[in-house]
């Protein structure tokens, strides 16, 4: 039987890996082989750890290249949860693909849009295949409604992909931003 793709996606801090690592734990307590990957990109949290902003951590691969997966993946694996997947090449979504096909549950957590306002191809390439999406929201860091979908970085433009957390970016609602932009 073919697996199922999820995709957890949202603004920083909007609670994406926190929801990823919860499905780990469900798989887990069913005793089914799980493998958790991140991009070697972030390096937030150190090499082969992915944590949340509350500091919930599980032990992780890190991937330079999502064909690297493939290294780690056996027929006894029920499922594997992948964390920043906007930092991946685009291969990733063929692997995917591929991996579903096989029977594997694939989990992706990921930013929908960059700081820019851009959307991140990754991302949207797997919502757009995915099973079930969770789109999840952030406290509002300007209003303090629970309605923040976007993610602003508060500090000089250090480019589009720039690893971080509140030293740069805030989480903020689409009126907040609005705004803001707008210098009110
Ligand atoms: N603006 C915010 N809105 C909601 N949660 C926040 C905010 N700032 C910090 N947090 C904390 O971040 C946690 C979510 O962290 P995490 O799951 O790592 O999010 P994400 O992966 O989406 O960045 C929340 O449980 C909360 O404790
Ligand atoms: C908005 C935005 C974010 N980033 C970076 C900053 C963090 O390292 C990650 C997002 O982490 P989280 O688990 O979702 O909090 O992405 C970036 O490089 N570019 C951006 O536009
Ligand atoms: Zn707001």
């Amino acid at each position: 039987m073919p697996g199922k793709i999820t995709v957890i996606t949202g603004p920083m801090y909007s609670g994406k890996t926190t929801e990823l690592l919860s499905f780990v734990e469900i798989y887990n307590i069913g005793r089914k082989k799980t493998k958790v990957f991140k991009p070697a990109i972030d390096n937030r949290y150190g090499e082969d750890i992915v944590s949340t902003h509350t500091g919930f951590k599980v032990k992780a691969f890190k991937v330079d290249k999502s064909k690297e997966i493939y290294k780690y993946i056996d027929e006894t694996v029920s499922a594997i949860f992948i964390d920043e997947v906007q930092f991946f090449d685009i291969e990733l979504i063929d692997l995917v693909k591929d991996l579903v096909f096989k029977g594997i549950d694939v989990y992706c957590a990921g930013l929908d849009i960059s700081y820019l306002e851009n959307p991140f191809e990754v991302t949207a390439k797997l919502l757009a295949i995915a099973d079930e999406v969770i789109k999840k929201k952030a406290v509002c860091e300007k209003c303090g409604e629970h309605r923040a979908t976007y993610s602003y970085k508060i500090v000089p433009d250090g480019g589009e992909i720039d690893i971080g957390g509140k030293e740069k970016y805030i989480a903020i609602c689409r009126e907040c931003l609005h705004k803001l932009k707008n210098g009110r």
